[in-house]
This record gives structure tokens, C-alpha cells and sequence, in this order.
């Protein structure tokens, strides 16, 4: 894979961005390391120049030629000082060219004050030239062009008062200036490379950054599909409730729990009445709107602890865990309140929706749902044939002496017993079908 770092053409001569935006970034990210860099190297070089006085000393004593130069470089050292407390005060200074190259012309001219002053110590000037062009590329973080700028001054100044004030033999002066020379196309080349490294390394930290953003977001959108898949196949895509197969899980687990710690597990299975006529008269769209509002409205009745499935077509199936067979029975008769108790109002049609609820409790030796599954849906079968719209239980165990106390009368709208259903009752001829326009 090509990458931005290893891509040449995106720097120039300067060896910086092309692109001034990144480069401006690049800046911003190297502006700490560049204060504290020119701090120190404003500290040495303030040391070195004071340091020299003691050589100038030595050379020169008290003379008034000493006192110049000491005051010189006592200038440049304050200078010096003054530039490194601002830019420790403010760091982006050490990246804005006016004071630092103010600072550089300064100190420069004070190194080339030095020939004159001392005419005969050529080649300690001719050192501090050096050592001052390669403290102006590699210490001072500075952009290139400055640092030609600034090394042009001290070449083109050490020449001129070379000749002026000193003339040298003129192999002497050539090879000074070929050194010089050298030094500077050292220097250079170094700068440009380093600025090179430095860019190509900000390069592949900011594509490293990129892919990692990019990773983040692949997996986060992987978890939300992974959660949008999870919860499709936990749930009933048309009534939102829990579709058959997770119903079963939840269920499965609510029916070792009660087999455990021995307490009730009753089961209901729920069907709207008429609903084929329903869908045939008004089309399928509003059979799934009924749908879907029956399911809810029965989810309205049940608990937190309750598990409602979507068992298939128009039936649903319900789990009531704690609840023996008289409180399955009150909650089954809630639940078919709720869905009569308000007519169903759409475009214009009003629907008469009504559900038929069968209920067994699942006995403490059966070790799956489906015994107590078959009882709900003969109990279910039962009330739709005595005339729909009611709850029908399997009478079992301990309850079954109080069950059968319950009235049994055949009307919608009653609590049955299976035990005590009459044959059953045939469909009204012309019977009530859901739903009026
Ligand atoms: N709109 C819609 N209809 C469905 C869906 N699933 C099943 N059905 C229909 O539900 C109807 C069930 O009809 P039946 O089983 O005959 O029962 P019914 O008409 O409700 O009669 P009873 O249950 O005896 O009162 C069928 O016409 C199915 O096509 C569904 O997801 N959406």
C-alpha cells in the first residue's frame, strides 16, 4: 500500500508539506518540542558567548577593545535570555520567525563584530563562524529559508570584513571559504533531512491515526448490526414482541426454574377471533395493524416478569411465572378486557377485535412446555367453540376443586373451564364478524 510518508512529492525543497494545512497541523504538533528545544539552546549559547569574555580577557585585558566586545556580548546574551523567557511564557513563539531571527541577526552580527575588534585572532573568528552557521541549522528551529537567510549574512559579512579588516593570502581566504562552503552544504543537507524524517514520521502517524479511527467505526457499526441482528431474531418483526423461537428460550428457562424451586408456571395461548374475515373484508394491511395492536394491548396487561410470544399467524402465546391457575385466569381476563374493551379505528373501519384465551398450568413432573402447551390450546380450541371471546382453562392439581366452583355459563365473555364446556357451540349463522364501515 503506498502511503503519505513514503510519498516524496508531498514535500518541497524546504522539506516541508505541500499541503499548507498539514504542515500547519505539523507545526502545531511540534510547537512544545520546538519551544523547549530553542529554550536550551538559547541557555547554551548564552553560557558560550558570556564564556568567551574570559578568552577576550586573556587576549585583550582591561583595553577598551575588551569593554566593547564585553558589552556586546552581554547584549546578545540578554538577548538570548529575553528570547527564551518569552517562548517559555508563550511557546508558539519559537515558532513565529520575527524575534527568533531578530535574535539570530543580532547575535550574528555580534560574532562578526569580532574580526575587527580582533584582527589578529583570526582563526578563533573563523571557529565561532563555524560554530555559529551550524548552531544556526541544527539548534535554532527555524525554517529552512531563514536559516540560508541568516547564513548567507554571516558568510557574505565574514568576507567582506575579512577583506576589509584583515586581508588574508589568498589561499588562506579560499580555503576559509571552502570550509565555510562545506560546513553549510552539511548543515543543509542535514536540516533537509531531518525535516524529511520528522514529516514522514507525522505522515504515518496520522494514517495510523486514520485507520484507527476507521477501525473504530467499522466496529462499532459491526456492534450495532450485530445488535440490530440479535434483536431481528429475538423478535417479531410485524408486533415487536418476542418471536416464536426466543419465547420458547425464555419460557424453557421460567419452566426449570419453577420446576426447581416448586412454584407455579401457568401457560396462555391467545387467538384472535374472526381474524380471517378480517384480513378477507378490509385486506391484509389492516389485519396486520390488528395484529399488532392486540399484541400490545395484551402486552399492556402483563408484567415484567411475563413472557409474551408471537406463536404463529394470529395466536400468541403467553408465559405467567409465580402464577398458579386462579391468577392466570385474572390476568387472562384482564388481558381480553383489554383487547375488547375499545373498538379498533382505521381509515374509516371500525374493528370489533376480541380474543379467545386458553390456560393450563405446566404440572411439576413435566419436564418440557409442550404437554402444558397441547392443554392451553385444547382449552383455546374449546372456548372458540363455545362461542369465542372468553378464557377456557384446563382445570389440574390442587386448583381443580376451586376452579370448579367457576360459573360456567356458555356466553363471550365468560371464564370457562374445559372440564365443564358444553359440545361445542356453532358460530352464530350470520354470526358477528369483526368490523363495521
Ligand atoms: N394480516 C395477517 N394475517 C395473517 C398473518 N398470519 C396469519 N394470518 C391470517 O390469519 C388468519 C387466521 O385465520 P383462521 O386460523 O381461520 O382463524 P380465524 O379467522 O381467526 O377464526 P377463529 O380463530 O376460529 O376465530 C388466516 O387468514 C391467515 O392468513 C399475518 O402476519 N398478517
Amino acid at each position: 500500500m503506498a502511503t503519505d510518508a513514503g510519498n516524496a512529492n508531498e514535500l518541497d525543497w524546504r522539506g516541508e508539506f505541500r499541503d499548507s494545512a498539514k504542515e500547519a497541523l505539523f507545526r502545531r504538533t511540534m510547537q512544545a518540542h520546538d519551544a523547549c528545544q530553542l529554550r536550551h539552546a538559547l541557555v547554551v549559547a548564552t553560557v558560550l558567548f558570556l564564556a568567551f569574555s574570559l578568552t577576550d580577557f586573556s587576549l585583550l585585558g582591561s583595553s577598551t577593545t575588551f569593554l566593547v566586545l564585553l558589552a556586546m556580548r552581554a547584549t546578545v546574551a540578554a538577548s538570548f535570555l529575553l528570547l527564551a523567557l518569552a517562548v517559555w511564557r508563550r511557546p508558539s513563539l519559537a515558532q513565529t520567525p520575527m524575534p527568533i531571527n531578530l535574535v539570530c541577526l543580532l547575535a550574528v552580527s555580534g560574532v562578526l563584530l569580532t574580526i575587527p575588534l580582533k584582527p589578529d585572532d583570526l582563526v578563533t573568528s573563523l571557529a565561532s563562524i563555524v560554530t555559529a552557521s551550524m548552531a544556526l541549522y541544527l539548534f535554532i528551529p527555524n525554517r529552512l529559508p531563514w536559516m540560508l537567510a541568516s547564513n548567507a549574512y554571516l558568510l557574505g559579512g565574514f568576507l567582506i570584513l575579512v577583506v576589509v579588516w584583515s586581508p588574508l593570502p589568498g589561499g588562506v581566504l579560499a580555503n576559509s571559504l571552502l570550509l565555510l562552503g562545506f560546513v553549510n552544504l552539511l548543515c543543509w543537507l542535514t536540516v533537509s533531512r531531518i525535516h524529511r524524517l520528522q514529516r514522514a514520521q507525522f505522515a504515518s502517524l496520522l494514517e495510523e491515526r486514520a485507520i484507527n479511527r476507521r477501525l473504530k467505526e467499522e466496529i462499532e457499526e459491526r456492534n450495532q448490526l450485530e445488535q440490530r441482528l440479535r434483536h431481528m431474531a429475538r423478535t417479531d418483526e410485524l408486533t415487536g414482541i418476542t418471536n416464536r423461537r426466543r419465547f420458547f428460550e425464555l419460557a424453557e428457562q421460567e419452566r426449570r426454574r419453577a420446576h426447581r424451586d416448586g412454584t407455579p408456571l401457568s401457560l396462555c395461548m391467545v387467538d384472535i377471533d374472526y381474524f380471517k374475515a378480517i384480513n378477507d373484508i378490509h385486506g391484509h394491511a389492516i389485519g396486520d395493524l390488528a395484529l399488532t395492536v392486540v399484541a400490545a394491548r395484551c402486552q399492556s396487561v402483563l408484567r415484567e416478569s411475563d413472557i409474551i410470544g408471537r406463536y404463529g399467524g394470529e395466536e400468541f402465546v403467553i408465559a405467567l411465572p409465580l402464577a398458579n391457575l386462579l391468577t392466570a385466569r385474572e390476568i387472562a381476563e384482564r388481558l381480553r378486557q383489554a383487547v375488547c374493551r375499545q373498538p379498533l379505528e382505521v381509515k374509516g373501519v371500525v374493528l370489533d377485535l376480541t380474543v379467545t384465551v386458553g390456560i393450563s398450568r405446566v404440572d411439576d413432573g413435566e419436564m418440557t412446555l409442550d404437554p402444558g402447551l397441547l392443554r392451553a390450546d385444547r382449552a383455546l380450541y374449546a372456548g372458540k367453540e363455545s362461542g369465542r371471546n372468553c378464557v377456557v382453562m384446563t382445570p389440574q392439581g390442587p386448583e381443580l376443586t376451586l376452579l370448579e366452583s367457576v360459573p360456567t355459563a356458555v356466553t363471550p365473555g365468560a371464564v370457562r373451564a374445559t372440564a365443564s364446556v358444553a359440545a361445542p357451540a356453532a358460530i352464530p349463522a350470520g354470526g358477528r364478524l369483526p368490523g363495521r364501515s
